[in-house]
């Protein structure tokens, strides 16, 4: 049997040692009890440090197969871990693309042997996410993708997208959109707007996102689906789920840290490290994500982890590619600007980044009680240090947070009872 002892971890205002048995937490006793029966426990000390419930990251990319220079699924999930996530949804924009059952198995298999944290795997809603044909959703839900998505592009046509949304309805499953209509991208490389006049480069129009978002919406309300949107990044986007939401539409959005943290009054010169889809929007769109995070239209924060190679994200931002890593930044970055600087509770960020998406996707929650899947994460909260990618163990180096100082140091990450990485 798999016996791990945490000890001496901040659980609220108590100071505990967390027992684990297989994947389960057996017991929580406060650190002066006497409870001595731990002698064959692999023991792991907390040193004071804060224990919370495993992060949560429904967008990620792990490039495996086909892309593995970029990312693997063995260096992308402990890259999670290394960022606290005990648990992530895996995009399906690998090659080939997970748009067929047997693909999805071979998904799964490999997730279950290469992952060193729970991955949740999606599946496409049209085959190699551009042809207009539908995937097999009833069959792919019944093998077990979490839900369905065609992210890296958006869902052209309202036909597959109403098909779709009929078939996951039918099978209670989400379905995850990229919102973008290509005929307002004009070959962009960053949002459309003053910044990107002033440094002469081509501009994606905003209305991309959200007039395919209004379009979702009017079909999810007719279907009943549930509909979550991914990266959300415009104002008029955020009003237009906070309308949903009233009428009663199953929506949710996730919204990712640069979104919430960057725009693109801060992009001063041609850099590849700025560029990701969607792009960095106005500070207008800025601080609609932020108060929609903060009001509860938006319902959690997500990374859109996109990893690419040096190559890919070097020159000049007109033939970069598209994608940040976030993996390893994502907890730091949210603690740092929203919790340290006094706008929300750790709590809150846990809402965001945990509890909820949890939720959204009607998975058990990770919480720390006795009975309770032993996915949590040991943080030095205190911790401070400059973001510096050669600590990334991501294979993705791609971050425009490099050189920032932030608080928030993951020390121990425990997925499914496994110790899935500790200092
Ligand atoms: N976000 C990005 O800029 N890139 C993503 C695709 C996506 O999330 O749309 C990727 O797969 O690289
Ligand atoms: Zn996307
Ligand atoms: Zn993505």
């Amino acid at each position: 049997m798999n016996k791990i002892l945490l000890k001496n971890a901040k659980l609220g205002h108590k100071l505990v040692n967390i027992a684990i048995e297989n994947d389960i937490i057996v017991s929580i006793d406060e650190v002066d009890s006497k409870h001595s029966e731990f002698n064959d426990y692999k023991v792991f000390d907390a040193l004071g440090n804060t224990v919370m419930p495993g992060l949560v990251d429904v967008h990620v990319h792990f490039r495996d197969p086909g892309l593995t220079y970029k990312e693997t699924i063995k260096t992308g999930s402990y890259a999670a871990a290394h960022g606290g996530f005990t648990t992530v949804f895996a995009m399906p924009n690998v090659k080939p693309v997970v748009d067929n059952p047997q693909a999805l198995k071979n998904m799964l298999s490999k997730n279950s042997t290469d992952s060193c944290i729970k991955t949740y795997q999606y599946a496409s809603i049209s085959s190699n996410l551009d042809k207009s044909d539908n995937t097999d959703i009833a069959a792919m839900a019944e093998l077990g993708a979490i839900a369905f998505t065609n992210d890296g592009h958006g869902v052209q046509t309202a036909g597959v997208m109403y098909k779709a949304m009929l078939e996951a309805k039918k099978h209670n499953k989400a379905i995850v959109a990229h919102v973008e209509d290509d005929s307002l991208i004009n070959n962009g490389v960053m949002n459309a707007g003053q910044a990107a006049e002033k440094l002469g480069l081509p501009g994606m129009n905003s209305l991309s996102e959200s007039s395919q978002l209004a379009r979702d919406l009017v079909l999810a309300y007719k279907t009943g689906v549930h509909y979550h949107v991914a990266h959300i990044s415009t104002a008029e986007s955020v009003t237009l789920v906070r309308i949903a939401k009233s009428m009663g539409v199953h929506v949710t959005a996730e919204v990712s840290p640069h979104h919430l943290l960057l725009d693109d009054s801060m992009i001063s010169m041609d850099n590849p490290m700025m560029k990701m889809n969607p792009p960095l929007r106005s500070p207008k769109d800025r601080a609609a994500l932020i108060a929609g995070l903060l009001d509860g239209t938006i319902d959690m924060v997500a990374t859109d982890h996109a990893p690419h190679s040096q190559e890919e994200k070097t020159g000049s931002m007109l033939t970069a590619s598209f994608g940040i890593v976030g993996l390893e930044t994502a907890f730091s970055l949210m603690y740092t600007k929203f919790v340290k600087s006094g706008l929300v509770s750790l709590n809150t960020l846990l809402n965001w980044m945990s509890y909820k998406p949890l939720k959204a996707f009607d998975l058990a929650i990770n919480k720390i009680e006795i009975g309770a899947k032993a996915n949590l994460t040991v943080m030095d909260l205190n911790h401070a240090y400059q973001i510096d990618a050669s600590q990334f163990v991501s294979k993705g180096k791609n971050s425009p947070f490099i050189g920032e100082k932030v608080f928030g140091k993951t020390l121990i990450t425990i997925s499914k009872g496994n110790v899935a990485y500790h200092i």
